[in-house]
């Protein structure tokens, strides 16, 4: 009898960090022998079809892709995966008929032998409609965190907030007024926790604020899977993975991918990318003309926007460190569009500063000309820059980053965190 390989589908929410660590996840399993079909939006296949070509993500024997609409209106000018709130809706109300229509076509061609039958799901925690999809079906589904664990417990842990009458919050004066200072210290394996410490989602006064709600609905849908990957390693959390033990189906700390995948003969799968954006690698060419450890490297990841002030005192920050820089700034960091950086900056920093849009970021990471990274916490850019051993700078923007900028410089003593003052 034929052995077939095993047959993972992979489901990623649709933005950029969350589908760059399951992507990676992807590829390991890919390694150990699994048929993969990934799943992206039609849209965000589109772009990565742009950014890397139209050959980019073919040809890999039992590496797929598969497509399903995001249910959002077109449009060409504005970049859906950056409207958190509409895509969340998006994904609760229209989602799941086309992910059930596709496993079921899945379904068909495994069972005429044209692909080995579907082993199991490993679907993003956000996308908790596919938990129903996988109990329709009777697929075994593992769902996957793509932040650390100490964000999961939090979340896990926004209802008790609601009991606990801590959120919603009661008015606008809490960036000042010392509110978010309020100890948090009942989250089992969280210790000298704050408010302004947990996922920055409970900052709202709305008591049906639509992210809180998505959060809550995903917290709920963890208990109705069989086990938990998460992109974390149990010495860096070790007192939170502990704590889940007792409250969560069984978790799999298995990370961090990137280092894994790194250690792996994988030069086959080079070609396959997940970055929506076009990489700019000259900048690893600039690098290489610059002292090691000096480099300031600065990149808010892909979803962060600030306004034209906060840019102006980073720039000048930059240019007053007297330090060479690489600097990404997305053609949407900037909210209201981009700014053009005076001639004055430009004059002072152009023998040792230089602005790309989007960069081949771990590569950058493990150059041997980086000394610092000015980072907005991502999860993804944090362990990349833990792996790299690259020191952080840190300005937390939103969703999990006020956790890890926590962790990052309290806990792990690896970074320091600007003092945000400026808005
Ligand atoms: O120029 C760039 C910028 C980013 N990246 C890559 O893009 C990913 C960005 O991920 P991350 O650092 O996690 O930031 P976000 O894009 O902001 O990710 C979202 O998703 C993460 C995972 O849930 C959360 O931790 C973040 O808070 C959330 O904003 C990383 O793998 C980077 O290496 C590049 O390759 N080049």
């Amino acid at each position: 009898m034929q052995v077939r390989n095993p047959h993972a589908v992979l489901t990623p929410f649709p933005v950029q960090g969350h589908i760059s660590s399951l992507f990676r996840l992807a590829k390991l399993l890919h390694l150990r022998g699994f048929r993969i079909t990934f799943v992206h939006t039609e849209y965000n296949y589109k772009r990565l079809l742009n950014s890397r070509g139209l050959k980019a993500l073919d040809g890999i024997p039992d590496f797929h892709f598969e497509t399903i609409p995001d249910g959002l209106p077109p449009n060409d000018d504005v970049d859906v995966t950056q409207d958190v709130v509409a895509l969340c809706k998006s994904v609760t109300e229209t989602f799941f008929l086309p992910f059930r229509e596709l496993l079921a076509r899945l379904y068909d061609s495994a069972t005429a032998g044209i692909i080995p039958p579907i082993t199991c799901l490993v679907s993003d925690l956000s996308m908790t409609f596919t938990t129903q999809a996988a109990h329709e079906l009777a697929l075994p589904i593992v769902l996957f965190s793509p932040a650390s664990a100490c964000s999961l417990m939090a979340t896990l842990h926004y209802r008790e907030l609601y009991d606990k009458g801590l959120i919603p919050l009661k008015d606008e004066s809490y960036w000042t007024n010392g509110y978010l200072d309020t100890k948090v210290d009942w989250i089992p394996g969280m210790k000298n926790f704050r408010l302004k410490d947990l996922p920055h989602f409970l900052r709202t006064k709305d008591p049906n604020n639509i992210l809180v709600d998505f959060l809550i609905d995903m917290a709920d849908n963890v208990h109705k899977t069989s086990a938990i990957v998460i992109n974390t390693f149990d010495e860096l959390e070790k007192d939170v993975l502990n704590a889940s033990s007792s409250m969560l189906p069984a978790v799999y700390p298995i990370g961090p991918f990137n280092s894994f995948l790194n250690q792996s003969p994988q030069n086959h799968l080079e070609p396959l990318g997940s970055n929506l954006w076009k990489e700019d690698t000259e900048c690893l060419e600039w690098l290489k003309f610059k002292e090691p450890n000096s480099v300031v490297y600065v990149n808010f990841g892909s979803i962060t926007v600030m306004s034209r002030e906060q840019l102006l005192e980073f720039a000048w920050g930059l240019a007053n460190s007297k330090r060479p820089f690489l600097w990404i700034i997305r053609p949407d960091l900037v909210i209201g569009g981009s700014v053009i950086l005076s001639s004055e900056f430009v004059n002072e920093t152009s023998d040792r500063g230089l602005i790309v849009s989007w960069c081949p970021q771990e590569q950058v990471l493990n150059h041997p000309s980086l000394g610092g990274f000015l980072t907005h916490c991502g999860w993804n850019s944090t362990t990349e820059s833990i792996c790299a051993g690259v020191p952080m700078l840190c300005w937390p923007f939103f969703a999990d980053q006020p956790t890890n900028c926590r962790n990052i410089c309290n806990d792990w003593g690896i970074g320091i965190e600007i003092d945000t003052n400026v808005k």
